[in-house]
């Protein structure tokens, strides 16, 4: 059942981004031999550059999930895919719904070779993972999915997992992989042990509130419930359809192996022993976790005092949202994305509150957050391929906060774009992110129709059956036109014209900052003469240009990326900050007024002329 279900989903979610794919191949053969060549340099341009990853169990269900995501990732480049019983096949006969993708066939683990890789995701079954993980090359950078990094204590690894731990030094270095609670030591990790889909809907709801002291740490109930898809895609006989379906289950009643982990993980934030009673539950349904947590609060803490501190503690967060008081988290709703829903409830016994909190399992239980993971590794920002609002219609139903933000994501594919570029280059800039509109757009595109076909065939939403109508009516419509309009390069035609509006206005603002900066040099250099200063204005000049020439090294040495960087942030931030410093010109104090300006003009000077001369323009269309 799991499997077959699973499959259509996925296939769901990529049909249209086939049909997309397929058009603008077809468009591609239809246009001229310049226009060609310049997108084969651009690929190899971009290939040159890409950073290979290689993902181990490519034929499992994390494995096609980290397929799927990296299909949007900008930087990181499939290089290798391995399996086991699968290996020798492509993707795309052991997951139709990623057959558009471009990639080397699948080989077995001991044929691959791993110079070809600068990262790998190990979406291996727990104890194989150690062995292979210990025969890497020490300079790949690796997240594991598996649980054989994540408990510290080699002992419970043993107890848990009936064998003895197979790579205790590597153990050592592992940093386990919550990403909102452990971001700075991920940054700087070379292991990541990705924490197990339970563990995370339970951790992060819990983690704030037991570190800020508000719970009593020896009495948490957790009661989870999994999709099939979390037993992963190998055939056993108590996942079967007739097994699953139109029933639910308990399983690990009595002790279950992610028990050491989530109580490793709470007991790092609140300093002592905590102790959770879980038990897992299997759930007649392909994928989603939602987790019911029953929590006793410290003395003269309130249920609102939970729900305050979730929201300032996640503020900010972009995958980790708490709901609208009252609003129940529902796994449809973060159904294909990264998202983990949380909700407060009280409870009629005084003292006591429960907490409920919903993953997709394959996503920000497992692949989601291993690429979120990866990004920090290599200093790009989390979001980076892993923004997939997937539940268009009903998620906005409740979601206050994180509903707008995501409506403006779906519904404004270049905002979006403009938005993730911007607000993670300011948090992140210690890379440059590629601002790429045509990429920004057509992988909006794409997950926007991803997302509304997704609507449309599983939500019990009322205005399902209008907008299927609605969406019939635009297929008979296109499917009624001629030929030749059909096979426009419609796709192709749109990001030439964003391209041309922003080649437009660069070239605007290139040509007229000179006069601008000419005539208002101008204004201040009278000022000087009146003063009978003018002979002191080469000075601050020079300093200026000295200032911003230094400045522009030591961020490029910081970040080597920027060199190449298609929005050069450092010199923007550059001229916003020598721009400020003019126009505040007239209010500075006799000498301020003399230097301060003529300082901010050198520094402009040489950051236009570094930012609008120097620079090659990299601005070509992605593939
Ligand atoms: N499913 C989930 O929700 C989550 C899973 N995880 C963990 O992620 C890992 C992968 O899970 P999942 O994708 O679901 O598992 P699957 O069973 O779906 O996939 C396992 C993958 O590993 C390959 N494989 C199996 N045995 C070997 C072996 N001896 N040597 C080399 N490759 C092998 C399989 O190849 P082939 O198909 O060709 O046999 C397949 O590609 C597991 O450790 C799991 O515990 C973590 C969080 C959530
Ligand atoms: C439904 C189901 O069987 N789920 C799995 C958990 C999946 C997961 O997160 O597993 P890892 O710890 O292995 O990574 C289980 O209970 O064992």
């Amino acid at each position: 059942m799991s499997s077959a279900t699973f499959s259509s989903i996925c296939f769901d979610s990529g049909c249209l981004w086939k049909n997309e794919v397929k058009a603008s191949k077809a468009n591609k053969r239809n246009v001229g031999k310049m226009f060609v060549k310049c997108l084969a340099n651009t690929k190899a341009q971009k290939a040159e550059k890409a950073i290979r990853i290689g993902v181990l169990g490519a034929s499992g269900y994390t494995g096609a999930e980290i397929i799927r995501l990296l299909a949007n990732h900008p930087h990181f480049r499939i290089t290798l895919m391995t399996a086991d019983r699968k290996a020798g096949q492509s993707i795309g006969e052991v997951y139709p719904h990623l057959i558009t993708q471009d990639l080397p066939p699948m080989v077995a683990i001991n044929d691959a070779n791993f110079s070809e890789v600068d990262a790998v995701f190990c979406c291996l079954p727990h104890g194989t993972t150690q062995e292979i993980i210990k025969g890497l090359p020490r300079s790949l950078k690796i997240v594991d999915l598996s649980a054989d990094f994540r408990l510290r204590d080699v002992s419970e690894y043993e107890k848990w997992y009936g064998q003895a731990h197979r790579a205790q030094d590597l153990q050592k270095e592992a940093v386990y992989g919550l990403t909102e609670i452990w971001r700075e030591k991920i940054k700087d990790a070379r292991l990541v042990a990705n924490p197990g889909c339970y563990p995370t809907s339970i951790q992060l709801p819990l983690v704030p509130l037991l570190e800020a002291n508000l719970l009593d740490f020896r009495n948490i109930i957790s009661d989870s419930k999994s999709g099939v898809s979390g037993a992963g895609r190998g055939a056993k006989e108590a996942n079967l359809y007739t097994e699953i379906a139109e029933g639910i289950k308990t399983y690990g009643v009595s002790g279950h192996r992610h028990v050491p982990e989530i109580e490793q993980g709470l007991s790092d934030v609140a300093h002592t022993k905590v102790n959770v009673t879980f038990t897992p539950h299997l759930m007649p349904m392909s994928r989603g976790m939602l987790s019911t947590i029953y929590v006793e609060m410290a003395p003269g803490v309130t249920t609102e005092d939970l729900y305050q501190k979730l929201k300032t503690f996640y503020k900010g967060e972009e995958f980790v949202k708490l709901l609208k008081k009252g609003a129940n988290p529902c796994t449809r709703d973060v159904r294909g994305s990264n998202y983990c829903f949380m909700n407060v409830f009280s409870n009629q016994i005084p003292g006591r509150a429960i907490i409920v909190s919903v993953i997709d399992n394959l996503v920000k239980g497992a692949s989601g957050q291993a690429l979120q993971n990866l990004n920090l590794m290599f200093g790009f920002p989390e979001t980076m391929a892993t923004l997939y609002s997937s539940h268009l219609l009903s998620a906005s139903t409740h979601l206050k906060e994180a509903s707008t933000k995501m409506a403006l994501k779906t519904q404004n594919p270049f905002l979006q774009g403009f938005k993730e570029g911007f607000s993670q280059c300011t948090k992140e800039c210690l890379y440059s992110l590629s601002f790429k509109p045509y990429g920004v757009f057509q992988s909006s595109r794409h997950k926007i129709l991803c997302a509304i076909n997704m609507s449309a065939g599983q939500s019990d939403d009322p205005g399902k059956t209008k907008f299927e109508r609605l969406l019939d009516a635009a297929m008979k419509l296109w499917e009624s036109t001629p030929p030749p309009v059909k096979s426009f390069p419609w796709s192709r035609a749109f990001d030439n014209f964003i391209q041309l509006i922003l080649d437009l206005i660069l070239a605007v603002v290139k040509y007229l900052s000179v006069p601008l900066l000419l005539v208002t040099s101008l204004s201040e250099m009278s000022y000087c003469a009146y003063q009978k200063k003018l002979f002191l204005v080469p000075v601050p000049l020079l300093i200026g240009i000295a200032v911003a020439e230094v400045s522009r090294q030591a961020a490029i040495e910081l970040s080597p990326l920027l060199k190449d960087a298609e929005v050069p942030w450092h010199l923007i931030y550059m001229a916003i900050f020598f721009t400020l410093l003019k126009l505040a010109g007239p209010s500075y104090p006799f000498w301020g007024r003399i230097l301060i300006p003529h300082f901010a003009n050198g520094g402009l000077i040489r950051t236009l002329w570094a930012f609008l001369w120097c620079r090659r323009s990299e601005m070509a269309p992605r593939n």
